[in-house]
């Protein structure tokens, strides 16, 4: 996937991603991750979630990296705040009272540019990477954030019969990406309602991963 399957998506709003409502598990299962309002929480691939919406309104504060203007524009009109935008480095930063989204490709983005990180929400951002790139930016999460501890959600799926995004992540290969410096446990799964895309039953998991090294 390059940025240009991103950018098209968003143009011809073909975003069946975008969830109409707060993500049930992040209501269900933030307050596992044991962050107090007022921590900083960085949410990889964000597009326009209404979950940020959510996490502000719970005293939170957010930080973003979105490729596609298009869907920050959005984000914000929907908030109905009016950001601050500059430029930071390779990216326009996107900023008003408790978010920062920086608009451009998240494997540009420094420590220095995103500051301090208390918690990850990773919600249909790794499952919409395929495996070369899921491996990079696993190491990129980890680098960026001194290893925050992470809610990740995920699917799990037969991909043999179903091209992703979203990819199906398996156990294993969650482990084989974070098992180095976090503790991984699974919260809870449910079936995925009418299945994935309408064509393949799949589960939809929510992981903790809490840093034991970094
Ligand atoms: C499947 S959507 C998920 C959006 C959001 N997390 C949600 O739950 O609605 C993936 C998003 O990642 C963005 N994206 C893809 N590759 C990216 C990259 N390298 N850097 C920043 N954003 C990226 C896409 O534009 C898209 O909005």
């Amino acid at each position: 996937m390059d940025a240009s399957f991103w950018y098209e998506r968003w143009e011809r709003k073909e975003i069946a991603f975008h969830e109409d409502e707060v993500n049930d598990f992040l209501v269900t299962h933030f307050a596992s991750l044991n962050v107090m309002p007022g921590a900083r929480v960085f949410i990889p691939l964000c597009g326009k979630t209404r979950d940020i919406a959510w996490l502000m309104s719970q005293g939170y504060q957010v930080v973003g990296a979105e490729l596609s203007e298009l869907a920050v524009q959005e984000l914000f009109e929907e908030l109905e705040v009016d950001p601050e935008i500059i430029t930071l480095e390779n990216h326009a930063l996107y900023r008003a009272a408790g978010i920062d989204i920086f608009v451009g490709d998240v494997f540009a983005l420094t420590p220095d540019m995103v500051g301090e990180v208390n918690a990850i929400y990773d919600r249909a951002a790794l499952v919409a990477l395929p495996l070369e790139t899921r491996k990079r930016y696993t190491q990129l999460l980890v680098t960026l954030t001194s290893c925050a501890p992470q809610l990740v959600i995920s699917y799990q799926y037969d991909q043999s019969k179903l091209d992703g995004p979203p990819f199906s992540i398996s156990q294993e290969e969650l482990f084989q990406h974070y098992q180095a410096q976090f503790e991984i446990s699974q919260q809870d799964l449910k079936a995925v309602e009418g299945c994935l895309k309408g064509q393949v039953e799949a589960v939809e998991s929510v992981w903790l991963l809490q840093p034991t090294s970094c």
